[in-house]
């Protein structure tokens, strides 16, 4: 978190500092400079690429324009479920709907969902490719999409500039939270919210279950898994109710082997 940055309280500055960018197989290295230029200027600062193709590179560099701080902390993984492992609540961004709904907010609602997380949650605000963006995939991974209202008959932003508009309202609502009561929902939450790799594992366990039991046929999978994935996501569960949920998967497997 920038010292600098002194015109929000600690606590309003801290979903900046707690929220990553996460881009996705960015083939253009300048797009990379530039949404590190976009973060540094709404006060976020931890970028995580996700096998970029070029990394690090002059262009990032010359297109950061002086947010190379942001550039030299960045983290790359080789897979999203890496860069999301462990962070609370995950966001997609995305341009176009898909055949699957699933929640589906615009960057201001996007942003005061944020706002209204338990206070030390890690937010992920995902964006795609620069050519086919998010597979169905990688955005089944997320809690909620976001998408931009733009021109329906021209609604693809460049990548960086998608970054730009979501860092905006996410900086914008954190201002508005100083002047606001804190919204209830989630701040007096008990239990620290299940983790990406928590999650994971959960739905990994859930899938071998099921098949199994036979209730999924694994040549026929029918998107059955993709549908307990947003059921679950869509509820935010806690470490307790995930945990809940995988030690039923545990008795069923031994009930399974017993007999
Ligand atoms: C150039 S766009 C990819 C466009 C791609 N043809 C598609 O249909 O998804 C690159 C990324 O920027 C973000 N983006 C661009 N326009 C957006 C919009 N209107 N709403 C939300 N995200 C957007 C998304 O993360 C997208 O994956």
């Amino acid at each position: 978190m920038s010292e600098q940055d002194n015109s929000m309280t600690n606590s309003a500055l801290n979903v900046l500092n707690r929220t990553r960018i996460v881009m996705v197989h960015t083939s253009h290295s300048g797009n990379i400079g530039s949404a590190a230029r976009a973060m540094k200027t709404m006060g976020l600062h931890h970028l995580v690429l996700v096998e970029p193709k070029q990394f690090p590179s002059e262009e990032a560099t010359a297109l950061s324009s002086g947010a190379t701080d942001i550039l030299e902390r960045a983290v790359v993984t080789d897979t999203l479920e890496e860069a999301v492992a462990d962070c609370d609540f995950v966001i997609g961004a995305s341009a176009r709907s898909r055949n699957l709904p699933w929640p589906l907010v615009n960057p201001r609602e996007m942003a005061t969902k944020v706002l209204a997380l338990p206070e030390d949650a890690k937010v992920a605000l995902v964006v795609g490719r620069e050519r086919s963006g998010l597979t169905n995939e990688e955005l089944a991974r997320c809690h909620v999409h976001v998408n931009i209202p733009a021109n329906p008959d021209y609604s693809s932003l460049n990548v960086a500039s998608a970054v730009q508009v979501l860092c905006y309202e996410l900086r914008m609502s954190a201002i508005a939270s100083q002047e606001q009561e804190k919204p209830e929902w989630g701040v007096e939450w008990d239990q620290p919210l299940a983790k990406g790799k928590q999650l994971e594992g959960l739905f990994d366990h859930w899938e071998k279950v099921l098949v199994d039991i036979e209730f999924l046929d694994p040549n026929n999978p029918r998107h059955l898994m993709t549908k307990l994935r947003r059921f679950v996501l869509r509820a935010l569960p806690d470490e307790v109710e995930a945990n809940i949920l995988r030690g039923m998967l545990s008795h069923i497997d031994k009930k399974l082997r017993r007999n």
